[in-house]
């Protein structure tokens, strides 16, 4: 599973996570970070919620009913999954694994129950995220604008919000999203140097090996 980095020093893929309560602007920094970062490919969950206008299948997720996602777990097709807001959300494995197979990053919108899980799979390779809202008010407003909700809806996620938050602190970086270019400006540098780490450099030792080869010619 390894990836050539853009110096061209080999590494390891890693797998980056994105979590915050619904309405916080994942879905936003995602779509932007896949625009302006190759090498970068998303994991397109299965969901058993309906699908909103404007998403489009396979794309956003995988639509299917409750029987196929019971299919999906038994058959161990899941890298994770949980239950969030009454529907069932999972990660299929095997697009991930081939993914990283070809050198590529993989980028997650899941929730803390999948990101503990995916962390407890594969701690060295992913980095997880958190997206916190600049205030309450900011959060309604944003589901409200989103305008793809019912009332009802956007209440059950307004009074989720709270629980969500509480996992800020198992995740390595938490970025407020105040503005969206900046939010994105900060997110993009820790995918960059992430990247860089020395422990996912797999090629290093081979490249500086080759440094001081032709040192001491
Ligand atoms: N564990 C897990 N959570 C997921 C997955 N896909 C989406 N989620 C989470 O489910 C929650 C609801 O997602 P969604 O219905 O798209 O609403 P949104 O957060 O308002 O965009 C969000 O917290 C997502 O991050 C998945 O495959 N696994
Ligand atoms: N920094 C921001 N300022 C104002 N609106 C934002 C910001 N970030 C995202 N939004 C808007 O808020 C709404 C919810 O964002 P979205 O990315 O769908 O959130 P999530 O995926 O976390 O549920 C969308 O209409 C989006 O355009």
């Amino acid at each position: 599973m390894t990836a050539q980095g853009f110096d061209g020093v080999e590494r390891r893929g890693l797998m980056f996570v994105l979590s915050s309560p619904s309405g916080a602007g994942k879905t936003t920094l995602s779509r932007m970070l896949l625009e302006r970062e190759p090498g970068l490919k998303m994991s397109v969950s299965a969901t058993t919620r309906p699908m909103r206008p404007g998403e489009v299948e396979g794309r956003d997720y995988f639509f299917v009913d409750k029987k196929k996602f019971e299919k999906m777990v038994e058959q161990g097709e899941l890298l994770e999954w949980a239950t969030v807001f009454d529907n069932r959300y999972g990660t299929p494995s095997a697009p991930v694994e081939a993914a990283l197979a070809v050198g590529q990053d993989v980028l997650f919108d899941i929730d803390w129950q999948g990101t503990q899980q995916l962390h407890q799979k594969a701690s060295a390779d992913v980095v997880r995220v958190f997206i916190l809202p600049p205030s309450a008010a900011d959060l309604e407003r944003r589901l409200h604008t989103r305008a793809q909700d019912s009332e009802e809806v956007i209440r059950g996620r307004m009074s989720r919000a709270s629980h969500e938050l509480s996992h800020w602190a198992e995740y390595d970086y938490i970025v407020v999203n105040h503005n969206v270019d900046d939010a994105f400006a900060e997110v993009q540098s820790i995918l960059k140097a992430e990247r860089l780490k020395r422990e996912r450099r797999t090629g290093l030792t081979e490249f500086v090996r080759g440094l001081q080869r032709q040192l001491e010619k």
